[in-house]
């Protein structure tokens, strides 16, 4: 059980470091807390709220995964190597690919109540 618990804390202390570290993973979470207010402001319905929270926690982790990529890749190679910057590009692909997923799934979910 303190073996889960000092899990968690790592698990947290990591995800506290991206939010500090990365101006991009500070403007997912202030884009999180909009949305979410904006939800419970509309009165989404249940499939609504699974389908944005599932959205969200895409993006979330995929950035979490993208600074720990970079991380790696600094560590590993601190000068310029055509890999190093492959690694990078990619992750950082992955993170627009969640991020353009989002933003369907919250047009698809928004604009509904917006024209109502
Ligand atoms: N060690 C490296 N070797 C080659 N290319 C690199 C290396 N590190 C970064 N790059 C490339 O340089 C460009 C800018 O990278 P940089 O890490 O500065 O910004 P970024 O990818 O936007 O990350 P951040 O979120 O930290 O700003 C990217 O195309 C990246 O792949």
């Amino acid at each position: 059980m303190r073996r889960l618990i000092r899990s968690f804390s790592y698990a947290g202390s990591g995800i506290v470091s991206a939010v500090m570290s990365q101006a991009n993973m500070r403007i997912h979470a202030v884009c999180s807390v909009i949305v979410n207010a904006a939800g419970l402001l509309l009165g989404l319905s249940r499939m609504e709220w699974i389908a944005i929270i599932a959205a969200q926690t895409a993006v979330l982790a995929a950035e979490l995964m993208n600074t720990a990529v970079e991380h790696v890749v600094d560590l590993v190679s601190p000068g310029q190597h055509p890999l190093a910057k492959a690694a990078k590009d990619t992750a950082a692909g992955g993170v627009l690919i969640t991020a353009i997923g989002a933003v369907i799934i919250g047009l698809f979910v928004f604009i509904p109540h917006l024209c109502s």
